[in-house]
């Protein structure tokens, strides 16, 4: 918390100051009222005593009725007036403060997560760094906002009202004060009964909220898979344990809320019958001197205002330990190291020719290696293919070069420089990627297609999307290129999704080209239009091509075959089928040629 304050508080202190003591002022406003009640009524309206006031000298007040009742009327309408423009101004400048805080914290903290690795995103599921950036963010900004003013609220109208009362009648005030600790007793102990019931029940909403989530995302399996029922049974038990949980909760509410009401009648009731009986037969046994009607009102009114800001003390404890626990995440979060970031030397790769060498490189996601010592190299312009059966860390390779991970041991070069001693942004402008699993944005074609390229002008746009032969489609489509493709792009095919994808990396016009199975998702004829593209797109730039179809690499300069992490061959294709190793034995099957004796080979290969 102080953390919080001193980093992102700091610039609006002032706010928070004016918050805070406009919050505390505007209690006392409205403690004048009663006061002035009961003085009006001894004073005043009849009794003829006195007309003092708490802190005013009595010289300075008048003794003629009607001009103390003009100005206990100013007085409580002054009071009044006071008190809604510090309210008012309470909560203006609170809200600004701790809106502010929120923005800064939120920004800052997206920032941090934005620089991390991806292998801290592979660990994370995304409900959990979402909650971080919105609850625990909007904890934090409630705390601000409200329970900060709550807390100081309560100790102030507490003490206030206290010595108000010893002022005006101590024995008495004694009485009525007895409710205060068992108020808060009683609060205390509902709090901590209750906390364990809240955990239960955030629990439980974010198990029913992740399993609707999930669901929504997989519709499509579940349609297929026809399990509508069985997941419509596990949102309705997930949502009967939550109406379960909010059940004990409340219930411990209902208990609460009547405990905290009896409490207080009883001590009104308490001060009410001695304060009664005093009036009317004297000071009952163990109590001494005087009592006024007016004070007697006073008191009346004022115990009546431990109870709103005692009950609410629950509430103060609950949001500090809520925001308490979302700071300790968030600030988690942001202290995150991210380990692969800039070296303070870290050069700028410059017109980059495009040599890419991988240089005895052994890595893995956890401790066992998913590439082990591998080693090759491609001259600029060339065209490299990564082949080999699945799970054999083909992707992996890939991802090496952009430093979406750093190498175990060994070295991934660019030009000569070893990727961990260039800036980040300047190695990934250098390349171009498509992935496998294609991601576009919710947005319109255009949107998608400039990203990352945000200044290309139209005609650049659209050669791209004629190089990458998605141009046609997209004229087909309603709104053209300002058509909206939805969320994940799920309102175009796979392969159109392909293309846009291809076109994107297309724009960026990269020295470095990275095709994760960039045909994969497209049909026959479509991708000999891709193969046709990519014919001129890669010529005179470094690829990178990982591809199953062993037909879209057949022109590669170098195919490197891995298998279990390991190059078991390399070569062209017409020597590598010549030496009838894995790679003629994938070739074989996918050429249409598979025979018992070639799956046998595989399973010999113990694939
Ligand atoms: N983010 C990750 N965290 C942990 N392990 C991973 C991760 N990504 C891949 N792996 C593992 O690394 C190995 C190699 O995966 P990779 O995706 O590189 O294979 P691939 O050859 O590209 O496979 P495919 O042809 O099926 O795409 C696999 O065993 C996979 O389970």
């Amino acid at each position: 918390m102080a953390r919080l304050f001193s980093i992102y508080g700091r610039r609006d202190v002032h706010l928070f100051t004016l918050g805070v003591v406009t919050s505390i002022l505007s209690r006392f406003a409205g403690l004048v009222p009663p006061l002035v009640l009961g003085v009006a009524i001894d004073a005043t309206f009849g009794n003829g005593a006195a007309y003092r006031l708490p802190l005013v000298p009595t010289a300075w007040l008048p003794t003629e009725p009607v001009a103390q009742l003009w100005l206990s009327v100013g007085l409580i309408v002054g009071a009044f007036l006071l008190s809604v423009v510090f309210g008012w101004t309470q909560g203006v400048s609170l809200s600004l403060f701790s809106n502010r805080v929120q923005h800064r914290v939120r920004s800052d903290t997206y920032r941090a997560m934005q620089s991390l690795d991806m292998a801290f995103f592979d660990d994370k599921q995304t409900g959990q760094l979402l909650a971080v950036l919105g609850d625990d963010v909007r904890n934090l900004k409630s705390f601000l906002n409200g329970t900060v003013s709550g807390a100081l609220q309560l100790v102030v109208t507490v003490v206030g009202i206290a010595a108000l009362l010893f002022y005006l009648n101590w024995q008495l005030a004694l009485v009525t004060l007895v409710a205060v600790p068992l108020l808060a007793t009683f609060t205390v102990w509902f709090t901590r009964t209750v906390r364990p019931l809240y955990r239960a029940l955030r629990a439980s909403i974010g198990d029913l909220t992740g399993r609707i989530e999930a669901n929504v995302g997989g519709m499509e399996v579940i349609k297929t898979a026809n399990t509508g029922d069985y997941e419509t049974d596990r949102v309705e038990d997930a949502s009967w344990e939550s109406y379960l949980r909010t059940w004990a909760v409340v219930k411990l509410e209902y208990l609460y809320q009547p405990g905290m009401d009896l409490l207080a009648g009883v001590s009104f009731a308490a001060t009410f019958a001695l304060g009664g009986y005093w009036l009317v037969v004297g000071a009952p046994p163990g109590f001494s001197g005087d009592l006024l009607v007016g004070e007697f009102v006073t008191f009346l009114f004022m115990s009546q205002r431990f109870v709103d800001p005692l009950a609410g003390m629950g509430r103060i404890v609950n949001s500090y330990e809520n925001a308490r626990a979302s700071g300790e995440r968030i600030f988690a979060l942001q202290d995150q190291p991210a380990r692969i970031a800039d070296r303070e030397d870290a050069v700028a790769l410059d017109a980059v020719r495009g040599e890419v060498e991988y240089d005895d490189v052994t890595f893995g996601y956890g401790d066992e290696p998913v590439l082990r010592n591998v080693s090759f190299s491609v001259d600029p312009g060339r065209t490299v293919a990564f082949v080999g059966p699945t799970g054999a860390g083909k992707s992996t390779a890939a991802k090496l070069l952009l430093r979406l991970y750093d190498v175990d041991e060994g070295a991934v070069r660019v030009d000569g420089h070893d990727v961990r001693d260039v800036t980040l942004d300047s190695l990934r402008d250098a390349i171009g990627y498509v992935s496998q699993d294609t991601f576009l944005f919710d947005g319109t074609v255009r949107e998608n297609l400039l990203y990352g390229r945000f200044d290309a002008t139209e005609a650049e746009m659209i050669a791209a999307a004629e190089a990458a032969e998605a141009d046609a489609f997209v004229r087909s489509l309603p709104d053209g290129y300002d058509t909206r493709i939805g969320e994940r792009g799920v309102k175009l095919s796979g392969g159109q999704r392909q293309r846009l994808s291809l076109a994107r990396a297309m724009l960026r016009d990269p020295a470095i080209l990275v095709l994760d199975e960039a045909t994969s998702a497209v049909d026959t004829e479509t991708e000999a239009y891709i193969q046709r593209a990519l014919t001129d797109l890669t010529a005179d730039r470094t690829t990178v091509v990982i591809a199953h179809r062993l037909s879209t690499v057949r022109s590669a300069d170098l195919i490197v075959v891995l298998d279990g992490g390991r190059i078991v061959e390399r070569g062209t294709h017409d020597e590598l089928v010549a030496a009838g190793g894995l790679y003629a034995t994938l070739w074989a099957i996918q050429a249409g040629e598979s025979d018992r004796d070639a799956l046998a080979m595989l399973d010999d290969a113990g694939q």
